[in-house]
């Protein structure tokens, strides 16, 4: 049994960067990162912009100006104005070359063609500069960006339609056990709704991994053998759950070995989560989890989440810790480290009731655990704890 902290170091120092690029149409690239620097095919404005609806001037020393035109948001046109000379212009319009400032309407009166502007104003005012945001084949945007809403919008205003991103790992889930049925159909005794799937899914497809099979076997070795086989041969990240404990009918492990899996370590010092399992054929990575929901999926944040960022070549790959008081007492049984179901708001923590590795109610509540470690016995309230937030 090794400690989490080797665990953790080993995961990421197994699991490399897949560094396959795809090209996507920008609008369905949210989410994903560059493979590549963009450089920008336009100045961004392409022209002078005014800012504001009002008048381009031709600064002069008076405050009076003589109006000789207007120009729209997308007007073409480039009226030649002499000092003294104005224009109305509209927000977004091209500034005409011959204007150095937009005074904005609210500080203008007019009389008939002739215009006063309540103050002078400096040059430039109002107007948006060439290429002010980003100029023709400088860098927009560089490799390993992660594109959010803002980024495509952004690229999508330089006339960029479809840009070269990282691909996603390709994954599969699958589920191993007897009892398991699928809901929709009746529960004869014995047997219980599948539901570790579903909530994997779920958690991936929040990550933004859309890319993911989902597979059930049921506890008999060679058919675990063969699904597993193939599964292995087709996938980057394979998560299995259940199976993997030391019962009669635990398959997993024998397959994993029997495949060739290295194994790179199987059980961890932790609660929930001992009898985890982590290793390597090629470049596949596997996890056999446990098959409790509440042990399968604390495993998911903690470890196989370092794995889905290290596939993705992301250097920032641990779910964020923070330091937070504790409004609950709890009293740690045993000597193993263990992660505690828990709602974190505004830099205090409760520890919820229902702690054990079934309890799906609580994780349910949840949006953080709680460390305890290992030397811990007692979490007092007010107690410093710390804890880890779920992306959630
Ligand atoms: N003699 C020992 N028994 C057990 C030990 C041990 O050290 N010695 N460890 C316990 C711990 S801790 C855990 S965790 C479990 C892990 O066992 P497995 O990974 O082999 O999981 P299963 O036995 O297949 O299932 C455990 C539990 O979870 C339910 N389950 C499984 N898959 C699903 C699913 N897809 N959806 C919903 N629920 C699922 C399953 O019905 C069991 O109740 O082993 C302990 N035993
Ligand atoms: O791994 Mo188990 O979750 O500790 O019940």
């Amino acid at each position: 049994m090794i400690s989490i902290e080797k665990a953790i170091q080993l995961v990421k120092q197994h699991v490399k960067p897949l560094l396959k690029t795809t090209h996507k149409p920008v609008e369905k690239a949210g989410g994903y990162e560059l493979s590549q620097d963009i450089h920008s095919p336009i100045n961004m404005p392409p022209f002078r912009q005014s800012a504001m609806d009002g008048y381009a001037l031709n600064l002069h020393d008076s405050l009076e100006y003589r109006l000789i035109g207007e120009i729209k948001a997308g007007d073409g046109q480039q009226p030649v104005l002499k000092p003294g000379e104005a224009v109305r212009i509209f927000t977004g319009a091209a500034v005409p070359d011959t204007a150095n400032a937009v005074m904005m309407q609210e500080k203008v009166g007019i009389n008939g063609n002739s215009i006063t502007i309540q103050h002078p104003i400096e040059k430039e005012t109002n107007i948006r500069p060439l290429g002010e945001q980003v100029k023709q084949g400088a860098l927009a945007l560089k490799k390993g960006t992660k594109l959010t809403p803002a980024a495509i919008g952004y690229l999508s205003s330089l006339g960029i339609q479809d840009v070269s991103v990282f691909q996603k790992p390709s994954i599969a889930l699958i589920s191993t056990g007897n009892e398991l049925v699928e809901p929709g159909t009746d529960l004869s005794h014995g047997k219980i709704y599948e539901s570790n799937s579903k909530m994997l899914l779920s958690a991936l497809y929040s990550l933004k991994f859309y890319d993911v099979s989902i597979d059930k076997v049921e506890d008999d070795y060679t058919k675990t053998l063969t699904k597993l086989k193939t599964i292995i041969e087709q996938n980057d990240l394979v998560l299995i759950t259940g199976g993997i404990s030391v019962g009669d009918y635990d398959y997993v492990g024998k397959a994993l070995n029997e495949l060739g899996v290295e194994e790179v370590f199987y059980k961890v010092k932790q609660k929930p989560g001992k009898p985890l399992f982590f290793g390597k054929k090629e470049n596949t990575s596997i996890f056999a989890l446990p098959g409790n929901p509440a042990a399968a999926l604390t495993c998911f944040y903690v470890y196989v989440y370092i794995a889905l960022q290290n596939l993705m070549g992301r250097d920032n790959n641990q779910l964020p810790y923070v330091e937070a008081k504790s409004l609950s007492a709890f009293q740690k049984k045993g000597d193993r480290p263990q992660f505690l179901k828990a709602i974190y708001n505004n830099g205090t923590v409760e520890i919820l009731e229902g702690q054990s590795s079934a309890m799906q109610q609580t994780f349910a509540l949840s949006n953080a655990l709680v460390f305890a470690t290992e030397t811990t016995t007692q979490i007092d309230i007010n107690d410093s704890v710390e804890t880890i937030l779920l992306p959630v």
